[in-house]
């Protein structure tokens, strides 16, 4: 599967108010992929805010996908984004099927990584790279472990963690297929410099 471009990851603190506005406002600019991605555990909020998503993905042709919860990923007929602590990745392609996207979160690690694509990951995550507002506390990873992991993986791999427009040509030199964005993208003053930020972190993936 070629997976290429933005991954717009939603976070629901900084969207408060604003969260189908902006989201539509990203998926205006160009968006290969995006997250669902709530630590509130309100479940019927995430069904409700995650049903939303999906009508808006599909007006705009983009795959959503859930973060940590194959369940409700099962129920939407979306993919699902699984950590280390989030249950098991055979399960959730067993749950799923073979055709959804099932990406895995590997921090710095090879084996992980190894293990993830054994188990089905459709996309591998590397990070955090740069420091992050939403999640401070992620182990932080060298840029050198995402040029191993081109070298050894032909599949697509995710960066994540403080991604900017400044700092991701890094990251897309050193090979990410996938820019995981949280506040480089919705952390914008308005809806226009969202789909403004969309584009610009497109083209820094389609000139390759
Ligand atoms: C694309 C992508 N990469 C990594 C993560 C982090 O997942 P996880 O380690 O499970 O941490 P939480 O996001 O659940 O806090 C991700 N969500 N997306
Ligand atoms: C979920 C996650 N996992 C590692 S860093 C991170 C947060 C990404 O958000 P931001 O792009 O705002 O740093
Ligand atoms: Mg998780």
């Amino acid at each position: 599967m070629k997976l290429r471009g933005l991954y717009a990851v939603t976070d629901s603190r900084l969207l408060a108010g604003k969260f189908l506005s902006y989201v539509e406002a990203a998926l205006d600019g160009g968006v290969t992929l995006l997250q669902y991605r709530d630590k509130s555990g309100d479940e019927s909020k995430r069904l409700r805010e995650a049903t939303a998503l999906l009508r808006l993905c599909e007006q705009y042709k983009t795959r959503l996908i859930i973060n940590d919860d194959a369940e409700v990923a099962a129920r939407l007929g979306v993919g699902v984004h699984m950590g280390q602590t989030d249950g098991s990745l055979t399960d959730a392609r067993a749950l799923l099927g073979h055709k959804a996207i099932v990406g895995a979160t590997c921090h710095g690690s090879l084996a992980m990584a190894e293990k993830a694509k054994a188990d089905g990951a459709t996309y591998l995550a590397f990070g955090r790279f740069f420091n992050s507002t939403t999640k401070p506390d992620a182990p932080a990873i060298e840029l050198d472990v995402l040029t191993q992991a081109r070298a050894r993986f032909n599949m697509p791999i995710a960066v994540i963690g403080g991604i900017t427009l400044e700092n991701a040509p890094h990251l897309v030199e050193h090979g990410a297929d996938l820019l995981a964005v949280v506040h480089g993208l919705f952390g914008a003053e308005n809806t226009q410099e969202v789909t403004r930020r969309a584009r610009a972190f497109n083209a820094l993936l389609s000139s390759r």
